[in-house]
């Protein structure tokens, strides 16, 4: 079960990157089933990873896949909307250096990968994903 987090204001804009525009991102995904999934591994991948993992231990796991599904739902217009946090606070004081976010964007390829995104979709989203960074890793 969910732990309660302190309030904040829901807007999906939180997100931190507008939606593609049209379908062909979210068919590229397999729809809300292949993000389901894709989701699922990458999480289970942070958690188990030897070198992030320790970052992800004792935080809400169950909370985390259910934003995470929503925020990749949300970006790629396949019928979601995003009532997680944004991205700075969500990752604040948490110490992600730059090598930490590296290794997620590895994991994630690898999930893509896994549920058989073709390429290019993969590279699109990680684009959107990238300049994330700045409210993610600490400096
Ligand atoms: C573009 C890159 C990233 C995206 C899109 C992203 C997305 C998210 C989202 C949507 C949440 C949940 C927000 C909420 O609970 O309201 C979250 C939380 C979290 N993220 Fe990230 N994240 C990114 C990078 C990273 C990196 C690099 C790490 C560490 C290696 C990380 C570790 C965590 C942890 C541990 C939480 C749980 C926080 C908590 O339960 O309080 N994230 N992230």
């Amino acid at each position: 079960q969910e732990q309660p987090v302190e309030p904040y204001k829901i807007d999906p804009t939180n997100a931190g990157a507008a939606p593609f525009a049209g379908d062909g991102m979210a068919r590229a995904f397999g729809g809300q089933d292949g993000i389901s999934r894709i989701v699922d591994r990458f999480v289970t991948a942070n958690f188990a990873d030897r070198r992030i993992g320790e970052i992800f231990m004792n935080q809400d796991e169950v909370r985390l896949r259910r934003v995470l599904f929503e925020q990749f739902c949300y970006i790629l217009n396949a019928g979601c909307t995003y009532t997680g946090r944004d991205m700075r606070a969500a990752h604040k004081d948490m110490g992600v250096q730059q090598g930490d976010m590296n290794r997620l964007v590895e994991n994630l390829q690898a999930a893509m990968q896994a549920e058989r995104v073709p390429f290019a979709a993969q590279n699109r989203f990680l684009a959107k994903l990238a300049p994330m960074r700045r409210d993610v890793v600490e400096r």
